[in-house]
């Protein structure tokens, strides 16, 4: 541990993010790491106080139960300032008043962030200031750029953190050791023994009152855009020879470069949806339309499903299917490997033809690999079996993995410039067919599968 970061300063910190992943994750950090030492400032544009905001910071450790001398320091002495994050005098105070090397970590709706950056530009800005950036980066391409633009005015490229918690998630950091610590996947992790691959993302989490920022994002942009093509990229890219920052981007920028939509044609290879009012778990949901500060004419999507190439020789022909979506019947959460059919199954053997499929799952973070053996009675009978390995939760949550490089300045789990550019290019064709309303926004009953006559993945 090099800790480089001496305050680490919230922008956004009454939202959803802040309370429900961020400081858990600082909670855990600390009760694990109990020699890692950082003041903690709290901010938004919300009327708190420093006890309110306390009471949000013991809460949320609690949830990880979180406890010892460091957990302790840091409650003592954590501080909330109101302020709005666009306003050049707000941000210049907020920083002139924190102890040592800051951290700026914009838990924000995108244009906010934007906006936040452009006033950053305004005033000398203090030595070795990080900068955390959640998803999704900036709110189109082009954005995107002007954003990478604006901040390498403000700050060296290896402070800056593109954030990408699924790059922390035990699961994808699991994909390393499964892939490249094995000599018998690699040798058939391609287009010819790989039929398909889908990765999975579907919650029952629904809005959960978070219309400001996502009802101007949908399924596509706040989850396909960013973290499925990140571990669509973890899964297809090449061994890396190490697995510092350099060698880990570059591998994985090189097959996000390779990526496009199946075919050219994002009409045919995407569908989108929205929920209507259902019951999940005994919680009644409204349409996602009628929801607290939902505005139904934009026509944003709850379920996005896109279907990708990626143009290697590795790759060539194999379909990287991504799906999301929220106020589903049930948590599915996986990457799906189906391998390519037998060549030949000897006469006499009878039952399943199954091809098989290996599972990775995000959480509980596993894996399983489906096979067919021979019946437990009858020899000759086929049956489907399952191998299971726990990955574990890892030491940390996934936003810890993640803090971890942000207080340590290793940029290795975040995503680069050009990285973060390439992902809107790939999405950019399919959410211009979406915009010009050539793929039918589609519905389903919250607390269900999805639309009925979607064909099931993986
Ligand atoms: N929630 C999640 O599960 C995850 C979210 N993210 C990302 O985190 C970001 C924030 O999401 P989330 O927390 O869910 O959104 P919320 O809408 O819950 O929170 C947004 C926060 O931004 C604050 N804010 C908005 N405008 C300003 C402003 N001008 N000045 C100061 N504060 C402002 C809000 O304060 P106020 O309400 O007082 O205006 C609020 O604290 C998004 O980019 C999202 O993609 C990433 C991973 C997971
Ligand atoms: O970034 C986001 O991720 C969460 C899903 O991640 P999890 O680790 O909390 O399961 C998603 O619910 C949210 O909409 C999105 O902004």
């Amino acid at each position: 541990m090099t800790q480089s970061v001496d305050t680490l300063v919230i922008l956004g910190a009454s939202g959803d993010l802040t309370s429900r992943l961020l400081l858990p994750a600082i909670g855990q950090l600390l009760t694990d790491q109990p020699d890692r030492a950082f003041a903690l400032v709290g901010s938004s544009s919300a009327d708190l106080d420093d006890d309110a905001w306390k009471k949000i910071v013991r809460t949320s450790f609690a949830t990880v139960e979180a406890k010892g001398d460091a957990v302790e320091r840091l409650l003592d002495g954590t501080r909330y300032v109101k302020a709005d994050a666009t306003s050049a005098d707000d941000l210049k105070q907020l920083l002139g008043s924190a102890d040592g090397v800051p951290a700026l970590y914009f838990a924000l709706p995108p244009a906010v962030t934007a906006k936040a950056c452009q006033a950053l530009g305004t005033f000398e800005l203090p030595k070795g200031l990080t900068l955390a950036l959640e998803k999704p980066f900036g709110t189109d391409r082009e954005s995107a750029i002007a954003l990478n633009a604006q901040l390498a005015k403000l700050v060296p490229e290896d402070q800056i953190h593109r954030v990408d918690h699924f790059l922390g998630r035990s699961s994808v950091l699991n994909i390393l050791g499964v892939r490249f610590a094995n000599g018998i996947l690699e040798p058939i992790w391609d287009g010819l023994h790989i039929e398909r691959v889908d990765v999975i993302y579907d919650e029952t989490l629904a809005l959960e009152g978070r219309a400001g920022y996502y009802d101007g994002a949908g399924a596509l942009i706040d989850m396909i855009q960013s973290h499925l093509l990140q571990v669509m990229a973890v899964l297809a890219m090449e061994p890396p020879s190490t697995l510092g920052a350099p060698d880990l981007r570059d591998a994985k920028q090189l097959v996000l470069r390779a990526t496009k939509v199946w075919g050219d044609d994002p009409v045919a290879s995407s569908r989108r949806a929205r929920y209507g009012a259902g019951e999940i778990e005994g919680r009644t949901l409204p349409a996602y339309a009628d929801e607290k500060g939902v505005d139904p004419s934009r026509e944003t999507e709850t379920l996005a499903e896109v279907t990708l190439q990626i143009d290697t020789w590795r790759w060539k022909g194999v379909p990287f299917t991504l799906r999301s979506g929220k106020a589903l019947g049930g948590r599915r959460r996986e990457m799906v490997i189906t391998f390519a059919p037998a060549r030949q199954m000897p006469v006499g053997l009878k039952g399943t033809m199954e091809p098989a499929k290996l599972r990775l799952m995000f959480a509980p973070d596993s894996m399983e690999l489906e096979l067919n053996i021979n019946g437990t009675d009858d020899p000759y009978e086929l049956e489907r079996t399952t191998l299971t390995a726990d990955f574990g939760p890892g030491a940390l949550l996934a936003y810890g993995e993640v803090l971890e490089g942000i207080l340590d300045g290793d940029p290795s789990l975040s995503v680069r410039a050009d990285t973060a550019v390439e992902c809107w290019r790939i999405v950019e064709p399919v959410l211009d067919a979406w915009r010009q309303g050539r793929v039918p926004l589609e519905e389903y009953p919250a607390g269900s599968d999805g639309p009925k006559d979607w064909a099931p993945l993986g």
